[in-house]
């Protein structure tokens, strides 16, 4: 499955950032699949992840034993290291539930950075955590346009560099943020000077993330938000924890690295490029790979680098 992902990422680079965002979303109230019910995907706070449903949902025919909440979660760290990102260890066994998660719980572009990282705290995760997760903006896109300019197509601390920096193109309010804390500035700096510790930090960060399920999950009924844990505190006695199977997702360093720029219809790009968002069907048989449709089709224009307004 993950060389599919791989063959599909080359010929549609939105895809694999795609990946990364949802595997943000459908965690954040514990991984659980839900982001493709009907109900969640079209919330406005999952803008440009509805075109990822029609293409992993076929997956599910052709291996009928992972849920959709592995299956996002494997397309994210395999797309994380088809981006050029680290290894991160994902474990596999997640249940898929059929309650939507209480809308307005995912952080907003535009939230306080105070009521950033309370957010985080409240599902076990520090502010330094916020400053490591954030990284990947480095890669993707917001409304079309390139997060970092130039860049977004390779996983890296190019994002930590720009906002040191100060080149802003692309990055959100919640980004720029990171910046008026003396501890979140201090880590942002460290990152943009070494590679290596960013790359060893999300690889913790984002693999505790997708690690968090329900305690007590179960397919139907509510699921308050306290009810999460993560695969090694849960204090769970169901299935999900005996199902779980370790499984380190490290895809071979052959990977194809994205060369070219990521082309996406936008109302507004700072980077020029060319255009190749066509996404193909992949050379072998299964699964059936449906056109990618949304908002791909535009060519990006280019009037100008500054904060996103979102
Ligand atoms: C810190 C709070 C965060 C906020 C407020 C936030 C918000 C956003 C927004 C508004 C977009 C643009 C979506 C669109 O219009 O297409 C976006 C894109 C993205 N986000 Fe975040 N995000 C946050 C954290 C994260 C985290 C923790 C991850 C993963 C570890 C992540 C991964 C991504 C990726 C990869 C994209 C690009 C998606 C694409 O190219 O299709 N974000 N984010
Ligand atoms: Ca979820």
């Amino acid at each position: 499955m993950q060389s599919i992902f791989v063959q599909n990422f080359s010929q549609n680079q939105a895809l694999a950032p795609m990946c990364l965002h949802a595997a943000f979303h459908d965690c954040w109230n514990g991984c659980n699949g839900a982001l493709f019910m009907p109900e969640e995907i079209d919330r406005p706070e999952n803008a440009g992840l509805p075109p990822l449903k029609p293409y992993l949902m076929p997956f599910t025919s052709q291996f009928p034993c992972i849920s959709i909440a592995d299956l996002i979660n494997s397309c994210a760290v395999t797309a994380l290291k088809f981006l050029n990102g680290p290894d991160v260890p994902v474990y596999y066994g997640r249940l898929d539930r059929n309650v939507p998660d209480p809308t307005g719980l995912i952080p907003e572009p535009t939230m306080s950075l105070s009521a950033l990282i309370n957010a985080f705290s409240a599902i076990g995760f520090s502010k330094e955590d916020v400053v490591t997760l954030s990284g990947a903006h480095s890669v993707g896109v917001c409304h079309g346009i390139p997060m970092c300019p130039g860049h977004n197509t390779s996983f890296g601390n190019h994002y930590y560099q720009e906002l040191i920096e100060g080149d802003l193109s692309g990055k959100l309010p919640t980004d720029v943020e990171l910046l008026e804390d003396n501890t979140m500035r201090s880590l942002v700096q460290q990152y943009a000077n070494d590679n290596s510790q960013f790359f060893s930090d999300f690889s913790r960060v984002f693999g505790k993330y997708i690690s968090r399920i329900h305690c007590n999950q179960t397919s139907t009924g509510p699921c308050p938000l306290d009810d999460i844990g993560n695969s090694t505190t849960s204090t769970s006695t169901s299935s999900v924890t005996s199902s779980v199977i370790p499984v380190v997702a490290s895809p071979s360093s052959s990977f194809p690295s994205s060369s070219s720029p990521i082309i996406i219809g936008s109302p507004i790009v700072i980077s020029s490029s060319s255009s190749s968002s066509s996404s193909t069907s992949s050379s072998e048989s299964f699964p059936p790979v449906p056109p990618i449709s949304g908002p791909f089709s535009n060519p990006p224009s280019n009037p100008g680098g500054s904060v996103l307004s979102v």
